[in-house]
């Protein structure tokens, strides 16, 4: 690998451009894997996505595009993943070529449904990605706010501090500040678990409950992230970084978030399949409260948020019933 490695982008959703915009800053060239012909020819043509972040002008001789996922892998170094979870195995399946050598970054948050497992868990246990070479891109941040540079902050866990680096001097900016951490396993899950809290205080607000009551829904959140953490991964870590909490409180307070938007319509009275067809883009906790659910049926944290969404979204319960039960077990 020379001195400059050569990253490419995995996706092209809203936060996969936002990625490529903040790459864009630094390097001369960035791949960007794009699946539809469509909307890759558009960027040729256009030099904007034509579905997310339309905003966004690239300059076209900076992009290596292509709609071939083992040809863009051959051509980089660095990997980084932006696919929403519940698509990353169908897009693996398309794989051909190795992996050997190379260094897969997740900037996904989510679980994927196939395999049960975080995203860095999969390149590890499936991909047999060793743990040194697989990295996490996470942080309270909204795309949409990338695409206007406002300050925002991003957390690169990695195990090999030396490539957290590499991705976070490619991303940081006048407008994003990279940290680093090791912690790989938690910061991905704390990325998976507050969409499910978001999606909580999406459903408090079509309920009609207020701010007090969302301070004390995000307070009791952050105490049963915590505790599910520290079930699938105990380690010394600060649960009040800007990787957990501030991740928590950006997706439970933004009116960008997708999983607070989703959890509105479910409050409103929406039906999961309707509120799903009104959304554009993906609400990634609506598949994390199954596979986080079914989960922690093995690790048997105490998880009333979790276990409240599971059963509005999964088991058809009533949204206010089940909101007034849960009201009774937070503090
Ligand atoms: N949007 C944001 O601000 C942030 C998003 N993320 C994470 O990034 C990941 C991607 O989310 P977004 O970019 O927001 O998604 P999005 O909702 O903006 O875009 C959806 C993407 O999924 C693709 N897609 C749809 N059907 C597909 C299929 N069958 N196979 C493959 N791809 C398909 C679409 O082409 C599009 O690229 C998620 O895990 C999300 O949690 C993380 C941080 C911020
Ligand atoms: O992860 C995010 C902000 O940090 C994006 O959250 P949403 O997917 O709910 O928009």
């Amino acid at each position: 690998m020379s001195n400059k490695p050569k990253i490419a982008v995995f996706g092209s959703g809203s936060w996969a451009t936002a990625i490529v915009k903040m790459l864009c800053e630094n390097m001369e060239t960035v791949g960007w894997y794009i699946r539809s012909e469509q909307s890759l020819e558009y960027i040729q043509e256009n030099k904007h996505n034509p579905n997310y972040l339309t905003s966004v002008e690239f300059h076209i001789d900076q992009l290596k595009l292509s709609n071939d996922i083992n040809e863009m892998i051959d051509y980089a170094d660095y990997l980084i993943f932006v696919i929403p979870s519940a698509f990353v195995h169908q897009e693996l399946a398309k794989i051909t070529t190795s992996f050997e050598g190379k260094i897969l970054f997740s900037a996904i948050k989510g679980i994927i449904p196939e395999s049960g497992l975080i995203v860095g868990e999969h390149f590890h246990d499936i991909l047999k990605v060793p743990f040194e070479n697989i990295g996490v891109i996470t942080g309270p941040c909204h795309a949409e706010e990338v695409a206007l540079e406002r300050l925002s902050y991003l957390t690169i866990a990695c195990r090999d501090e030396n490539k957290a680096e590499i991705i976070g001097n490619s991303l940081a900016s006048r407008y994003i500040k990279t940290k680093t951490s090791d912690d790989i396993i938690g910061t991905e899950y704390a990325a998976m678990l507050k969409n499910i809290y978001a999606i909580a205080a999406g459903i408090a607000h079509g309920l009609g409950y207020g701010d007090n009551f969302q301070s004390v829904l995000m307070s009791n959140s952050i105490r049963e992230m915590k505790r599910f953490i520290k079930k699938v991964h105990k380690m010394k870590r600060n649960i009040n970084n800007s990787a957990y909490l501030g991740d928590l409180l950006v997706t439970g307070y933004s009116t960008f978030s997708r999983n607070r938007m989703f959890g509105n319509m479910i409050g409103k009275g929406y039906t999961v399949k309707s509120a799903q067809f009104e959304m554009v883009m993906v609400a990634e906790g609506y598949y994390a409260t199954k596979s986080a659910f079914e989960l922690n049926q093995k690790n048997g944290a105490k998880t009333p948020i979790i276990d409240t969404v599971y059963r509005i979204l999964y088991e058809g319960k009533n949204p206010k019933k089940q909101f007034k039960k849960l009201t009774d077990l937070l503090d």
